[in-house]
């Protein structure tokens, strides 16, 4: 039976990236897309955007909305500090099987937990199910019509606290028009637009920073 693309992408890490080594399995995942097949991967460009927002941050607990195939998650995990946390949402079943394993290959099982299903129904539950109290840093990249009610649902269910960063990829392709028009007029957030491209192309893509000011 024909494979699919986060297979062939799995792949592509187990044959070219090196066990336990995060960063090789990012560029082997950026090589497969740049030279075999386009993937929704945040990528290489706005991956270094993220890194320095990460590094910034430096976040004890971290949510990423929308986990594909766990490449940003990776990304993130291998530049947190030793007890530091993210719990990944994703909503496709196919999806996180894969992202497990590419998470397993990078050696970041521990610092990972990968949930399944809608994440309307997962942040209102967090708190009892997971011990969160509040998140540092959340990186949204799932669908693009979830991220202002969730970013709602994240604010009324005491998730985020002074300081708080929401960082939000594909703000311009596909584009989050709603979640950018609220960020950069609620008092409640301070907002910075990084200009990019979308990963592995051309076409003008950003990543949106805002500061919940609680
Ligand atoms: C399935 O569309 C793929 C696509 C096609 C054209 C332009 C952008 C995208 C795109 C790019 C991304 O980084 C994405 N990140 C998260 N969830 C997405 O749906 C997503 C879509
Ligand atoms: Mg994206």
């Amino acid at each position: 039976t024909q494979s699919t693309r986060p297979q062939r992408l799995l792949h592509a890490v187990q044959k070219n990236a090196t066990r336990g080594d995060p960063r090789s399995v990012v560029k082997a995942i950026d090589n497969f897309c740049r030279q075999k097949e386009w993937a929704m991967n945040v990528g290489d460009e706005k991956g270094c955007i993220l890194d320095s927002v990460v590094s910034e941050v430096n976040p004890v607990t971290v949510l990423e909305l929308g986990t594909y195939c766990g490449y940003s998650t990776v990304r993130i995990a291998s530049l947190l500090p030793p007890r530091a946390k993210i719990i990944t949402l994703e909503f496709n079943p196919d999806y996180a099987k894969i992202a497990r394993q590419v998470i397993a290959w990078a050696g970041l099982e521990d610092k990972i937990q990968v949930v399944e299903g809608p994440s309307g129904e997962w942040i209102p539950k967090m708190k009892e199910q997971f011990g969160v109290k509040t998140f540092d840093l959340v990186f949204l990249d799932h669908w693009k019509d979830r991220y202002l009610p969730d970013t709602k649902l994240l604010e009324d269910c005491g998730l985020l606290r002074k300081g708080s960063i929401l960082l939000a990829d594909n703000v311009i392709c596909p584009g989050t028009p709603d979640y950018l028009e609220y960020v950069r007029n609620s008092p409640r957030y301070k907002s910075q637009y990084f200009k990019s491209h979308l990963e592995y192309t051309k076409a003008e893509d950003g990543l949106e920073k805002s500061v919940f000011l609680g």
